[in-house]
């Protein structure tokens, strides 16, 4: 598995008289991982949507190594990116193992079995989201966290070039969270990601793009961006951020308007 390139040049995406994106430009290089932060209502799904194909920019283009997305036959685009989105409606009557067996789907002739091959990428991504416990369960039945991590095994056993996936870390326990992005950043593929916890964005991702009100208002590498200054501009809100003495990566604390007591 390799890294594709990533290159969203000038998109915007209005619904009626609103405009959900406007002229945003990003790109993500073969193998980085990119994080999109920013407020609530500030664009990040709607953005990433322009990107997996399933709303078409009204001006703007998305191109992954160089071709146009939105240009792009079907099963090429399957190959090539997978998406693990917000609160997917995916009340499959499967088995867990069969929802991620889905993620071959684009790798295989139409009703072809699944190969030895298959079988051990499938067997892979379980394990890489500590989810072969779960592979015999119904996935309707599982927790939220578990069923998080089964979508996001899902889209490893597609094998694709460009990962991009809306808050994966939803749901998700501290433990989980941690080794969910410890994978994704771990991946020869490329990853663009939407996150709200920015202390693990700042940790996990080689650059960041801040999204407000539509627009893109800062990108760069996690400690040029994430500064009190544009915390405060951007959410509103108080910070002071810190470089933890261990990790090296920029910590923000957020400062409460008023003391508790
Ligand atoms: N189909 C739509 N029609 C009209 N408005 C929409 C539509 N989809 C999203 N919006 C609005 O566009 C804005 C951006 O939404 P979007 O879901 O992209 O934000 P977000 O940054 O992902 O937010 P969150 O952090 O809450 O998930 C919001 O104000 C939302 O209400």
């Amino acid at each position: 598995m390799t890294g594709s390139e990533l290159s969203v040049d000038g998109v915007t995406l209005t619904a009626g008289a609103r405009h959900l994106v406007r002229d945003v430009s990003l790109t993500a290089r073969p193998g980085e991982t990119i994080g999109l932060v920013g407020p609530n209502g500030s664009g990040k799904s709607s953005l990433l949507r322009t990107v997996y194909r399933v709303l078409r920019p009204d001006a703007g283009q998305v191109r992954v190594d160089g071709g146009d997305a939105w240009s792009m036959p079907v099963r090429h685009l399957a190959r090539t990116v997978a998406a693990v989105v917000q609160d997917s409606a995916a009340d499959f009557d499967l088995a867990v193992r069969e929802v991620v067996a889905m993620g071959r789907t684009p790798h295989k002739r139409l009703l072809a079995g699944d190969t030895s091959e298959d079988a051990g990428v499938i067997d892979s991504a379980l394990l890489a989201v500590d989810a072969v416990h779960l592979a015999d369960r119904p996935f309707d039945r599982l927790s939220g966290g578990e069923r998080q991590r089964v979508l996001i095994a899902r889209a490893l056993a597609q094998q694709p070039t460009l990962l991009v996936l809306d808050e994966p870390t939803n749901h998700l326990d501290i433990r989980h969270q941690l080794s969910v992005l410890g994978i994704l950043r771990r991946l020869p593929a490329t990853v663009l990601l939407a996150l709200h916890d920015l202390n693990l964005a700042a940790y996990y991702c080689d650059r960041l793009h801040v999204l407000h009100d539509g627009e893109v208002t800062a990108s760069g590498p996690p400690a040029d961006v994430l500064t009190p200054r544009l915390l405060a501009e951007v959410y509103g809100v108080a910070a002071e951020v810190t470089t933890h003495p261990r990790t090296g990566a920029p910590q923000v604390t957020f400062l409460p308007e008023e003391p508790l007591s």
